[in-house]
């Protein structure tokens, strides 16, 4: 999936201004402010209606809230709504589940209970099971692992990784964690204030960064994990 051209505006200032192609995985990697969260949600079509979106695609995935996109978002906390058990949070067929279930590593007794009386990690692939069960071209995933632990976030990692090749969606991941895109995507686009400051395959970035910004977030990321290690 090809992106042309992404621009955001807002009264008369341009927020986002980007360009970027999906493969296979792309993780969309800056700091705070960047316009990570604006770029998703006009992929749904879901920027503040005083936004301005001019986009140019190229693809043959349908963008927007009925197209082929689904979304993960950062805190599974608060996704679901917590008096509806987990079963009547789905809206494909029971077979359809239990398939989600057994790719997810979820025991079925887990739909009878409501979101609350389960813990982050499961909460966490629950999520994702909704968001992959009616079969999304592209899935994009906001931050999905902030709100969990360090080895919770690890296992989602790799079970995301695992889903890809079965379920054989794209991915686009934007966080602010090098290290969660490094070993989830394949590509990386790193964004400043809103445009690209470089992009290319991952361990060409990690190893070989050209912008300084870029390094500054490899240097700042791989010590705070040396440092939490
Ligand atoms: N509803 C809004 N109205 C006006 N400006 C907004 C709105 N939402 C976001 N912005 C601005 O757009 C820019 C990009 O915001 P965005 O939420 O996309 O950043 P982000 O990279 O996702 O940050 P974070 O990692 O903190 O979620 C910021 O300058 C922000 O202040």
């Amino acid at each position: 999936m090809k992106i042309n051209q992404l621009e955001i505006k807002h009264k008369g200032d341009t927020l986002v201004d980007i360009a970027f192609e999906v493969k296979s995985s792309l993780a969309l990697v800056g700091q705070s402010g960047s316009g990570k969260s604006l770029t998703l949600k006009s992929l749904l079509d879901m920027l503040p209606e005083s936004m301005e979106l001019n986009i140019k695609v190229d693809s043959a995935i349908k963008l927007g809230r009925n197209g082929d996109v689904s979304l993960v978002v950062q805190n599974p906390f608060t996704a679901l709504s917590p008096l509806t058990k987990i079963k009547k949070q789905f809206f494909v067929s029971r077979e359809r589940i239990e398939q989600l279930f057994e790719e997810l590593g979820l025991e079925l007794a887990l739909l009878d209970r409501y979101p609350p009386e389960l813990s982050g990690g499961q909460l966490q692939r629950v999520v994702i099971a909704i968001a992959i069960s009616q079969k999304p071209k592209l899935l994009l995933l906001d931050e999905p692992t902030t709100a969990l632990d360090p080895q919770t976030r690890i296992n989602i990692i790799e079970l995301l990784k695992e889903l890809q090749k079965k379920e054989g969606f794209k991915m686009l991941f934007v966080t602010h964690d090098i290290a969660s895109a490094e070993s989830l995507c394949e590509d990386i686009c790193v964004i400043k204030l809103g445009k690209l400051v470089e992009c290319g395959t991952m361990a060409s970035i990690i190893n070989d960064p050209q912008n300084e910004y870029t390094k500054t977030l490899i240097e700042a990321n791989f010590a705070n994990r040396k440092y939490r290690e």
